[in-house]
């Protein structure tokens, strides 16, 4: 359920981040309400990966602000900042784990690095979170190798969920998985919110997945084809909003077509 009388959970209020000469977000603001399912979606190099790593402060914005709980989060020492990233999951693009270690010492590393539990302790919540994400107990001993990539993309979010976050934060969650493994993971994606009502922010270039796990969709649009007074966010609404949505560039989005993409591909062959 979403509380709209709540400040949200987590902002990026008119952020823009600049690369050099590259401007990747302009003046970008979107919100998560607590409890809330927020899908990013946009073709590829719009700026999601940069706009989830900027509300984590991975990424400083050049301009605006990104607070938590409506406090700013750029004035926070590195100790408040610590304790705020324990409040958060990342579910990196790839699972990110590190290969030479167990799966159980993957899933323990931040409650051993964060929290100092021994062996034994963290063990016992990492077959809880290995459940809770449908993995048996006897991946624990095997090595990220020995795994299908649906099921490290698990095992990243059994890691993301060792500290309980309140916030979670997926980064593409079934990019590179079969129709069926994706499903999978929306399930999970959903699963968690209703179990731990958890506020999640979801970045992902799947539609499919977009419309079956988000509350509220997001479409960021590269600004190197925006003009120069066009706002980069091209829709902010529900899955059915954009079924609907009558911007040429948002439907051929949604309906996975290449548009003005083959024209330019034409172009410059000729
Ligand atoms: N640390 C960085 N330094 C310089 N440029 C960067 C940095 N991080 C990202 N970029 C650039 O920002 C742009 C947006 O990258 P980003 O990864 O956010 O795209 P994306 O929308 O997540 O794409 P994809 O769907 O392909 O993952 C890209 O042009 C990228 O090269």
């Amino acid at each position: 359920m979403v509380a709209a009388t709540q400040p949200a959970k987590i902002a990026a209020t008119n952020v823009t981040v600049t690369f050099g000469r590259q401007t990747v977000l302009r003046d970008v603001t979107v919100a998560a309400a607590p409890g809330e399912t927020l899908a990013v979606i946009g073709e590829s190099g719009c700026g999601k990966t940069v706009l989830l790593k900027t509300l984590i402060r991975l990424v400083q914005p050049t301009r605006g602000v990104v607070s938590f709980e409506g406090a700013p989060i750029a004035r926070l020492g590195e100790r408040k900042i610590t304790e705020l990233r324990r409040r958060l999951g990342f579910v990196f693009q790839n699972a990110a784990l590190f290969d030479s270690m167990s799966i159980a010492d993957n899933v323990a590393f931040p409650l051993r690095d964060q929290h100092r539990m021994d062996r034994e302790e963290a063990y016992e919540v990492v077959a809880e979170r290995l459940a809770e994400v449908g993995l048996p107990a006897s991946v624990m001993l095997k090595k990220p190798a020995e795994l299908s990539g649906g099921m490290r993309k698990r095992v990243g979010l059994a890691r993301a969920l060792a500290n309980s976050p309140e916030v979670l934060l997926y980064d593409e969650p079934t990019t590179g998985l079969d129709p069926i493994m994706s499903d999978v993971i929306n399930e999970l994606i959903m699963r968690t919110r209703d179990r731990r009502g958890v506020t999640s922010v979801v970045v992902t270039h799947d539609m499919h997945s977009a419309c079956k796990v988000a509350d509220r969709i997001v479409m960021l649009y590269p600004v190197s084809r925006l003009g120069a007074d066009e706002p980069q966010i091209l829709f902010d609404g529900t899955p059915d909003e954009i079924m609907r949505c009558d911007d040429r560039r948002v439907s051929q989005f949604v309906r996975g077509e290449a548009g003005e993409r083959l024209e330019e591909m034409r172009a410059a062959q000729g």
